[in-house]
């Protein structure tokens, strides 16, 4: 199984897909690292050998535009899935209409609890005790789409968003990595899952 990664951060997520596809064992391959701007985790690219590439937001009049060249850049690899990891931007129906539903999301909160940009910061400030991690298959709607895989992370006294967010980060990653392997080991149909 082929991926593409999209990130915009440090790509601790896409590590784990790197360390694990290092495995000869491991049914998939990360071929290609992507951003929607210059950051931290695209030098992971040059640490695993594998070819990154930036299409930057803020570089295309509007967020269609830049959706049509993301989808150009991401098809050059012919991905069998496509992974958000730390993509914060909403993606542009053309995209999901290219590769719905083999186009999976990591979100660090308990979905349909605190969608959006700020599932962590926005637990906190709920006061809750339990929050969690989610992986979904991408649709047109804010982090509505089909739940593929989910677990509660506990709020503990003190939590900070970094402290939580940390704790947060390697369940997303134990999902991440679990779906992966179900994909591609036919163990689960995305297709089937958002019908
Ligand atoms: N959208 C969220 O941003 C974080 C990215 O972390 P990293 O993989 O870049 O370290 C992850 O928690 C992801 O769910």
């Amino acid at each position: 199984l082929q991926l593409v990664v999209l990130i915009s951060g440090t790509g601790s997520n896409l590590r784990a897909l790197l360390e694990a596809s290092e495995d000869a064992e491991f049914p998939a391959r990360v071929v290609a690292i992507g951003a929607d701007r210059e950051c931290e985790g695209l030098a992971l690219g040059e640490e695993f050998g594998i070819p990154a590439f930036t299409v930057p937001f803020t570089a295309y009049e509007s967020r269609d535009a830049w959706g049509e060249a993301l989808v150009e850049q991401v098809r050059r690899w012919n991905p069998g899935l496509v992974v958000l990891s730390g993509l914060m931007r909403l993606v542009p129906p053309g995209v999901v209409d290219a590769f719905s539903p083999y186009l999976i999301n990591t979100h660090p909160a308990y979905l349909p609890e605190f969608p959006g940009a700020h599932g962590v910061r926005d637990a906190l400030a709920a006061g809750v005790t339990e929050t969690g991690a989610s992986l979904i298959v991408v649709d047109n709607s804010v982090d509505g789409g089909p739940i593929i895989a989910q677990e509660r992370v506990p709020v503990l006294p003190g939590d900070t968003e970094t402290s939580l967010h940390d704790r947060i980060k390697p369940v997303e990653r134990r999902l991440l990595i679990q779906t992966v392997l179900d994909i591609a080991n036919s163990h689960l149909d995305l297709k089937e899952l958002s019908a």
